[in-house]
């Protein structure tokens, strides 16, 4: 007979898993912590082994012991063991993971469901851009609730592939739609995204092969959110209203939408004090970054940082750096080792000269307490979910430069809709550093930058409302549907 909570339910143990990258492990540990110390779940965390070993790398084994009641898993992701200081490349793991991790995955569950000594696997808590998760919980009995961390936008945006090439405009006919204007066509038909383009629909769309890998998985990704038993959302109501109401009409056959974020605000208010060792930076922090900026003065540092998975060219940085040198602003500039891939990145010496008494060039920090810091006063970022929403608790306003993914859709609501955002555009996939200048003396001293700061905070002050009231009721929801599940 197993323990009862005060509602009634049984104990409930939830499986998590997932996507093996940095912007998605954070929001579903943050999820899983929330489940485990406010709501009484028994957790299992699932890694792939590269994450696993990736992580106890940079934070050692004691980020991953297990407690009694939240412990961790791996399963193979069948990769060619490839260097733990880079990040898996996505098309690859995408091409691979049905077929590797479908197996593994089925005999973990049905060893966990076996298992007499911990409480009764209730569900199965899956990352949205994990498909194979549906099939393999279904073949021993249990319900999928997916969590989307990435924007109910971008989310929406992928909704729209199958349209896109129902309507002939894409794959795109050659190359040469790239560069000729014609991703500056209007896509008229969603009533929540008035005025976007085909450039600001997710970076996958952008593909001349109608093979595509990502163009075929983002569409199994949608169509397997679809027969969930619920979807989490990291974002919250006042943010996307209209989105999320477009989703919800979009298909009557939508499982139930929880948007509960921003789920670092979340963490923060909960006590999670019990699951605070169990941290997942995939990199090691440089914690100087911190002292350094306590000697700066408050609202002064431009942050820069393209998260987990950007790659970028050798020149890119150089056009960057010249146009952070040309600034004057003082800057705290994250270069992930693996950035520039195949290449080692170097910076021009006059650049390091030039700047060196008001900037710091370091290649992982704790973003959350960098973008909590009161010197800092703007974020150049490449519009990641989990990095704007860190930006919008803490009321910042962001120059964005998006690289891939749903970044481009994210990024143009920053800018068109939320007036929190100014687009660094790429010139034939250069950034020229003049604008780089331009735009960065705009964000911290420049009208528009103020402009967009009071929007900022209006945002924040959203945010932190949404963490006491509708996201926290949205997660109460969730939790009494994951404890009814299997009742
Ligand atoms: O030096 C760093 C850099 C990043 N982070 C953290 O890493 C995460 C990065 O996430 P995000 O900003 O969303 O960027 P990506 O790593 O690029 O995230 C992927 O996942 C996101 C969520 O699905 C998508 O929105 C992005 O498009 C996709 O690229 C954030 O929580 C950051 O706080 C650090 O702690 N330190």
């Amino acid at each position: 007979m197993q323990e009862r909570n005060e509602n009634g339910y049984e104990q409930a143990h939830v499986v998590c898993i997932p996507y093996p990258s940095q912007g998605h492990i954070n929001p579903m540990m943050k999820l899983a912590k929330l489940l485990h110390s406010n709501h009484g779940f028994h957790i299992t965390f699932v890694h792939t082994q590269h994450s696993y070993r990736r992580l106890l790398r940079s934070r050692g084994p004691s980020s991953l012991c297990d407690l009694p009641s939240f412990r961790f898993e791996t399963i193979p992701d069948g990769l060619p063991p490839s260097d733990l200081g880079t990040t898996q490349n996505i098309p690859e793991f995408c091409k691979v993971v049905k077929r590797n991790c479908t197996g593994p995955f089925v005999q973990l569950l049905q060893r966990l469901k076996d298992d007499a000594a911990s409480p009764r696997l209730t569900c199965v808590v899956a990352d949205g851009v994990l498909p194979f998760t549906l099939p393999a919980a279904e073949e021993v009995g249990l319900k999928v609730v997916m969590l989307w961390t990435a924007s109910a936008c971008g989310l929406l945006g992928y909704a729209q592939i199958p349209r896109l090439i129902h309507q002939g405009y894409i794959p795109l006919k050659d190359a040469s739609c790239l560069a000729n204007g014609y991703l500056d066509t209007p896509i008229e038909w969603i009533p929540s995204m008035r005025g976007v383009r085909l450039k600001d629909m997710p970076e996958f769309t952008r593909t001349t092969d109608p093979d595509d890998i990502m163009l075929a998985y983002m569409q199994s990704v949608v169509e397997t959110m679809r027969n969930s038993t619920a979807i989490i959302i990291n974002t919250f109501n006042a943010m996307e209203t209209q989105v999320l109401a477009s989703l919800a009409s979009l298909a009557s056959d939508f499982p139930p939408i929880y948007p509960i974020g921003p789920l670092h605000l979340l963490e923060a208010a909960g006590d999670t004090t019990q699951t605070a060792s169990l941290r997942s930076n995939m990199w090691a922090e440089e914690d100087r970054c911190i002292e350094w900026l306590d000697s700066m003065s408050p609202g002064s540092v431009l942050y820069v940082n393209f998260g987990s998975l950007a790659v970028v060219t050798n020149d890119f940085l150089v056009e960057l750096a010249t146009g952070l040198a040309r600034s004057l602003k003082p800057f705290l500039w994250i270069i992930r080792p693996d950035i520039v891939s195949g290449e080692s990145t170097s910076l021009p010496d006059e650049f390091l000269a030039e700047t060196k008494e008001r900037s710091l060039v370091v290649s992982w920090c704790d973003q959350e307490k960098v973008l909590g810091h009161r010197a800092i006063g703007g974020f150049l970022s490449h519009g990641g979910w989990n990095s704007i929403l860190e930006s919008v608790g803490n009321g910042l306003p962001m120059i964005l430069c998006p690289f891939g993914s749903e970044q481009q859709t994210n990024c143009w609501f920053c800018c068109e809709q939320w007036g929190i955002g100014m687009m660094l555009q790429l010139d034939d996939g250069r950034a020229k550093s003049e604008l780089v200048e331009k735009l960065v003396n705009e964000l911290m001293c420049g009208e528009k930058g103020a402009d967009m700061k009071k929007e900022a905070i209006k945002w924040k002050s959203l945010a932190h409302k949404a963490t006491v009231g509708e996201s926290c009721f949205n997660f109460s929801n969730l939790v009494h549907q994951l404890l009814s599940i299997g009742e």
